[in-house]
């Protein structure tokens, strides 16, 4: 490790480890020389040696602090990925092995021209600088995380059909609910409807249901319903198809919410990085021109290539590769979750997901709709992948110990919340969008820690003196119905099997509360 002091008086560091993991030390010296710009030399070989490993065995690796390669899973190169790939472009790179390649790198690096030397530093610099320890643990938490969720995912038993009858009985008996609804594959047609000839290109942008209008409209305007569509998809598309409903639209994941009377405004959390976009896009644009009839959608948090159109094992295969091209280039060490559907490659912005911005959208309507009564119904529907899963989880009342909701018995206590389940709990305020919505006041985002809202409810946005303290939601165990639909693995309690069972159901419900 570089004090300060020798870092800063340090004319080259030569760093030939043969392994390494995050190689604090290089990062480091770089830190400490914004006067001196000293040259970093840095060897290829650790980077090669892991890279080769990664492509021949396909396996997720994790460094321990003694280098030591373990537990085999699934692939990701963030974990390995050693200064040379991160630090490359300022550094110069040498073959470790060969003494006269690093003996002239040492004299190259002595005898470099001030302006070679700053522009070097600079490069490394930024990347020190933005690139913190913190968002490099966080990236490697999430990911680490995404792999429990999935082994429990396999695991898991297949949940019940929803109780149609059950939902809409405990529906009509409570005063203040919540539907929660998905749109892709939810509320929209189902892709592989019969007669579709297969070559058929369908229209790529997505639509509602033409059943579901009449419905929507009747449980839009019970004013004991607050209506959410929390989707992936951009803010336009939900104006386009929900624009008429007086309901929430809730848009990239939950990202950017607005009352459809109002304008959008942004839940995401701040110093949200969203400097990989681009590379990915490229590679992106890349798949795209490659892969007939796929498509993908270029979002301000994420970037989605879809290949549900495509021909399915073409798709697959072309998936497979793009992985690759980005585990090992543009976002090795950017702070961001690959996340793959059926048929689907999705990169986003780490702390992008359902299941995160939900509290956040909860507390912008309790707040707009001056709730002064607990929520006691809440139905979340919808064909999420298993990232947003965490959005059925976030109304479970406390979990057994492996973490899962299941389907469950009759529970009366009001919903709580542990914190130690609630990662996403302590999230920051919601801002105003940077284009329609500006000029609104910050306000810090309801805190459902224990699900009581100490909430102002004065006239302005910002907190005011006047509070109430209430409990948000109380859901009484089971007045709580979450369902995946065409899903078997899942961590909803029920299942739907397409969107034209949720279109059926919503139909139901809306005849039995009119
Ligand atoms: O967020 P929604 O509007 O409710 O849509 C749910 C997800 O839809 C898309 O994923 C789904 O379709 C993909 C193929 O088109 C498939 O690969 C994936 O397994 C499905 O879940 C979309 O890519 C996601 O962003 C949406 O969250």
């Amino acid at each position: 490790m570089f004090s300060p002091k020798s870092g800063t008086l340090t004319d080259v560091a030569l760093v030939t480890s043969l392994r390494d993991g995050m190689n604090l030390v290089s990062y480091e010296f770089v830190a400490c020389q914004d006067s001196k710009k000293g040259v970093l030399i840095l060897s290829e070989d650790s980077v090669v040696k892991l890279y080769d490993f990664y492509l021949s065995n396909t396996c997720r690796v994790i460094l321990s602090t003694d280098d030591q390669i373990q537990a085999p899973c699934t692939p990701n190169l963030d974990a390995f990925a050693g200064a040379a790939q991160s630090l490359g472009a300022g550094a110069i790179l040498v073959n470790p092995w060969n003494i006269t390649e690093v003996a002239d790198s040492i004299l190259q690096a002595l005898t470099m021209s001030p302006e070679d030397r700053e522009k070097r530093h600079r490069h490394n610099f930024v990347h020190v600088t933005t690139h913190t320890a913190q968002e490099w643990a966080e990236t490697f938490v999430s990911e680490l995380d995404d792999t429990v969720i999935e082994a429990k995912l396999r695991t898991k038993q297949v949940p019940p059909p929803l109780p149609e009858e059950d939902a809409i009985s405990r529906y009509l008996q409570s005063t203040n609910r919540l539907l929660i609804l998905g749109f892709n594959a939810t509320l929209t047609e189902p892709v592989d409807t019969p007669g579709r000839r297969a070559d058929q290109i369908k229209e790529m942008e997505l639509k509602l249901h033409p059943e579901l209008k009449e419905a929507l409209t009747a449980l839009c305007s019970d004013r004991k319903t607050t209506i959410v569509v929390l989707s992936g998809s951009d803010q336009k598309t939900l104006d386009d198809n929900f624009g008429e409903y007086d309901m929430w639209l809730a848009a990239e994941h939950g990202m950017f919410l607005r009352l459809t009377k109002g304008e959008w405004m942004t839940t995401m959390p701040e110093h949200l990085n969203m400097e990989w976009i681009d590379s990915v896009k490229h590679v992106f644009e890349y798949f795209t021109e490659r892969t007939p009839r796929s498509h993908f959608e270029l979002c301000e948090t994420s970037l989605v290539w879809n290949y549900k159109y495509a021909d399915v094992e073409f798709g697959r295969l072309q998936a497979r590769d793009m992985l690759q091209h980005l585990w090992t280039g543009p976002i090795s060490n950017a702070s961001v979750d690959v996340v793959q559907g059926s048929r689907s490659v999705e990169v986003r912005a780490v702390g992008v997901t359902k299941g995160a911005a939900i509290d956040r959208i909860l507390g912008e309507i309790v707040h707009s709709k001056s709730m002064i009564t607990p929520i006691d119904y809440v139905l979340c529907v919808g064909h999420f992948l298993g990232k947003d899963e965490d959005v059925y989880t976030f109304f479970e009342p406390e979990l057994p110990s492996d973490g899962l909701a299941v389907a469950r018995s009759k529970q009366n206590d009001g919903l709580k919340l542990p914190s130690d389940r609630r990662p996403s709990m302590k999230l920051p305020v919601i801002r105003s969008a940077p284009k329609s919505s500006q000029g609104k006041a910050q306000r810090p985002s309801l805190n459902p820690e224990k699900r009581t809202a100490n909430h102002s409810c004065g006239s302005g946005r910002r907190a005011s003196a006047e509070k109430i303290s209430w409990n948000v939601l109380d859901l009484k165990g089971d007045n709580y119905f979450s369902c995946a639909v065409g899903r078997t693995r899942t961590n909803a309690r029920y299942l739907l099997g397409s969107s034209d069972d949720v279109v059926s159901f919503l139909m139901k419900l809306a005849n039995a509360s009119t």
